[in-house]
């Protein structure tokens, strides 16, 4: 579904990652973790094809990203949903229109009920008409999730989705992830949460990732 064959990739001073080599299957759930600056980031830009690699091959759905036109790519961006570190929302819009954004943006009108669902099953069907500066640091997230996965992504990317809120917070989100796995769906989360990726484990066969001396290697069960 992703995979990286030799990838390196540096923003112009020294390489952040090289000798990158990975499969990301489809259903799996995998976390990266690594020190802060280590390129977690880096690596997710890289999986949704926001970043070109600098040498090496990443493919996205057995397309090589390279040899997507600028169109290919922003259709195979759609297949991706992605919840960004810092997340960001229209702030004068209510959240059931800030959670729509990808369909509106992509044309598509969606059903209102569809909407309703989604925005219950993230535990906020009760928030739809606030707006994003009122909700707390956890509600945004799930806000996030929920439009993350408003497209029907095949992949589901999440950069720090626990970063600013607490452990029961910090839980119900990956609640949400698991399931999403469950239904079928591949997640790559990034993480400083040993204790949440513990968590994880008990529930899933999730696999880590880790970034250590600009490699990325798939960790032992020794967590
Ligand atoms: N656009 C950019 N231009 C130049 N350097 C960048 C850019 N984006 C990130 N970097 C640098 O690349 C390195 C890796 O950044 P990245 O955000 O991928 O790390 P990270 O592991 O996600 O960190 P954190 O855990 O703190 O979020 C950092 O040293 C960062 O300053």
């Amino acid at each position: 579904m992703i995979a990286f064959e030799n990838v390196a990739y540096n923003y112009g001073g020294g390489e952040l990652l090289s000798e990158v080599s990975l499969r990301l299957a489809p259903g799996s759930f995998h976390f990266l973790t690594g020190p802060s600056g280590a390129g977690k980031t880096t690596f997710l830009k890289l999986a949704y094809a926001d970043l070109l690699p600098t040498s090496g091959h990443v493919t996205l759905f057995d397309r090589e990203v390279r040899s997507l036109s600028r169109d290919e790519i922003a259709h195979t961006r759609r297949r991706i949903g992605v919840v960004h570190q810092d997340v960001q929302f229209l702030d004068h819009m209510p959240l059931a229109a800030n959670v729509q954004l990808p369909l509106t943006v992509a044309g598509k009108g969606g059903d209102l009920a569809d909407l309703k669902d989604l925005l219950t099953w993230v535990g906020l069907g009760h928030l739809a008409d606030a707006v994003p500066p009122s909700l707390s640091g956890g509600e945004r997230q799930r806000a996030a999730l929920a439009r993350a996965i408003i497209m029907d992504p095949d992949v589901i990317i999440a950069d720090e989705p626990t970063g600013n809120v607490d452990w029961e917070m910090s839980l119900r989100l990956l609640t949400l992830l698991v399931e999403l796995n469950r239904m079928g769906k591949t997640i790559v989360v990034a993480t400083h949460d040993l204790n949440l990726i513990r968590q994880a484990k008990a529930q899933v066969p999730a696999r880590v990732l880790r970034i250590a001396r600009r490699r990325i290697q798939l960790a032992g069960a020794d967590l």
